[in-house]
């Protein structure tokens, strides 16, 4: 069976690889260039000339990669305006910056309907297609009304807000009921999971029977699949980097000497808290002034979304907050925080966690957050760093011997930040040795393993309606949708976890990456929220 991954954004490998920041391109790539496939999706270029629609394909290894560019138009409408200024804040809990227009609305239904035609004709009988991200949430729907048959799923990497904050976006309803064209809808964590089944239930009338939501006759499955990363390739860049050092981790001990360092990698998103972080680092210098001196913090930022005005506005806020805070604390001799506006290659990032003594994590809401994995990956199993974690990362409901803090809280993470530098090694070492067992038992492969083993094990999906195109065809005439949501199972206690209570499926067997994990079939041994009933 070929997968057909689809996503908002493609990027194409070349040999000169640059950098690329943002956690779904990079699980993707290392996903689809295991098992090969098709990988369809914006080019990221801007087009209004009528052959920027056509698709373009390019063959890289077992990957082929079809791209279209976006018209200006629909740059603004359907990525700038809907996704980015609407969904991505709502998404994340943030009502406050949420801007919604019809406009946009409209244009954002008009790519995934573009997108929808465009696939179709790339797409084979048994391929099984899996959409990802908020930016084509009625993908799914747009290929059934053109009578794909195929298995279809859905990951959503961002949280799932309450049905309340999701409510509150006008045809809130409208697209979540899009979702009854999914086979399967995964999501990162348990508190996704139940958030999306009660939008389910309030907003589109689906019911609960038995654990399950029904609505019409199709039927959709809900589970929390955690991304994980390449542990081992991650492993094995930041020990290489210790033996040859790149220039700018080179430059970066030079400048450091045996100054401790606190790091932070981020797109430059609200999300991701920097402002505050940079807040957190400056009362952890006021409040213990004996580490004045002796500690930098590195904030890496890459630019991102920068025609979005609420990304201009941070952009500004958090220069603002880092140059008021090395002026208040710094020294002739010393600066006490970097910001550096660019993205860095992996490679050069794994040296840069490794050298760090505590990597600060501390989004306000965010999906998963891979930085807290790769940091974990990076360590010096000898002498690792400390990761200090937001409890608002899906990530946190893992990774629960991190030190977990409540990223509003100045106070708090400024602690946290003086505990993990003060944190004696047998200590460290024992938090590192749990951590690198989970981000390792749940890695990239185990991740899409799970997910595919899930999609795969769903029967065909219910025809939809007579089809007018399209790989798969079908006799039977509209019927609607039935949708069937699993509801998660009470889960046993977390250890150190965040809000919410994890369910995951099982994890993979230890030093075998490429194990089959169980995820559907086995509610009373994993005790996760499971699949097909
Ligand atoms: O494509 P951009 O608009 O430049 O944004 C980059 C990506 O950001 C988001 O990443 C999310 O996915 C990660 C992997 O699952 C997850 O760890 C993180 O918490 C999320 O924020 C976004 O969801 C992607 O679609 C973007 O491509
Ligand atoms: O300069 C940078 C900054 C970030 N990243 C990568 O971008 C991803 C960010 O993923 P995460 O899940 O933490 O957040 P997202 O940006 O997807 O919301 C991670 O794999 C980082 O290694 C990168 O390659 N270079």
């Amino acid at each position: 069976m070929r997968l057909v991954i689809v996503s908002n954004r493609v990027t194409i490998p070349d040999r000169h690889e640059k950098a690329a920041a943002g956690g779904l391109a990079v699980a993707l790539r290392e996903a689809l260039e295991k098992r090969g496939g098709l990988w369809f999706g914006w080019s990221g270029d801007v087009n209004d000339a009528a052959a920027g629609q056509a698709v373009r394909t390019v063959q890289r290894g077992k990957v082929t990669y079809a791209v279209t560019d976006l018209t200006e138009s629909e740059r603004q409408t359907y990525y700038l305006g809907f996704s980015n200024r609407a969904l991505w804040p709502n998404m994340h809990y943030r009502l406050g910056l949420t801007e919604f227009s019809r406009t946009d609305y409209a244009g954002y239904l008009a790519v995934n309907r573009r997108f929808a035609k465009a696939l179709i004709p790339l797409l084979k009988p048994d391929d099984l297609i899996w959409i990802h991200d908020y930016h084509l949430i009625p993908l799914a729907a747009e290929l059934r009304r053109r009578g794909v048959t195929n298995r279809i799923g859905y990951f959503h990497h961002i949280p799932w807000p309450p049905a309340e904050v999701f409510g509150a976006l006008p045809f809130s309803a409208t697209l979540i009921s899009t979702m009854g064209a999914y086979d399967l809808v995964g999501v990162q964590t348990q508190v996704d999971v139940r958030n999306l089944i009660s939008g389910l239930v309030s907003l589109c009338g689906a019911r609960m029977e038995g654990g399950k939501v029904r609505m019409g006759r199709r039927e959709t499955t809900v589970q929390a699949f955690p991304i994980g990363i390449d542990v081992e390739a991650f492993r094995k860049l930041a020990a290489a980097s210790e033996r040859a050092a790149t220039r700018p981790i080179k430059a970066t001990r030079e400048s450091l000497g045996a100054r401790k360092l606190v790091i932070g990698v981020d797109r430059l998103d609200y999300s991701k808290g920097i402002v505050q972080r940079l807040e957190a680092f400056g009362q952890f210098l006021r409040s213990h002034p004996e580490h004045r001196g002796r500690v930098g913090m590195l904030q890496i930022a890459p630019p991102s979304r920068t025609d979005v005005p609420e990304y201009a506005e941070l952009d500004r806020q958090s220069d603002e907050t880092a140059g008021r805070l090395n002026a208040a604390l710094g020294e002739f001799d010393w600066t006490p925080i970097r910001v550096v506006k660019k993205a860095y290659s992996r490679n050069a990032l794994a040296g840069f966690y490794r050298r760090a003594q505590v990597g600060l994590v501390t989004p306000m809401r965010d999906g998963m957050n891979l930085v807290a994995k790769e940091y974990i990956a990076a360590q010096d199993p000898a002498d690792p760093g400390v990761l200090v974690l937001s409890r608002f990362a899906g990530a946190a409901q893992q990774m629960g011997e991190a030190l977990i803090v409540n990223p509003y809280d100045t106070h708090e993470v400024a602690e946290a930040i003086r505990t993990a530098l003060a944190m004696p090694k047998s200590e460290r070492i024992r938090r590192f040795e749990r951590l690198y067992e989970i981000i390792d038992a749940t890695d990239i492969g185990w991740w899409t393993q799970c997910y595919l083993d899930a999609l795969s094990g769903i029967e065909a999906p219910a025809q939809d309606s007579a089809p007018k195109s399209g790989p798969k065809r079908s006799a039977s005439k509209k019927a609607a949708p039935r949708l069937r949501v699993v509801k998660p199972s009470p889960q046993p206690e977390m250890e150190g976890r965040g809000e919410g209570e994890a369910a995951l499926p099982a994890e993979k067997p230890k030093g075998r990456a490429s194990a089959k994990p169980a995820v559907a079939a086995t509610p009373a041994r994993n005790g996760a929220a499971l699949g097909p009933a």
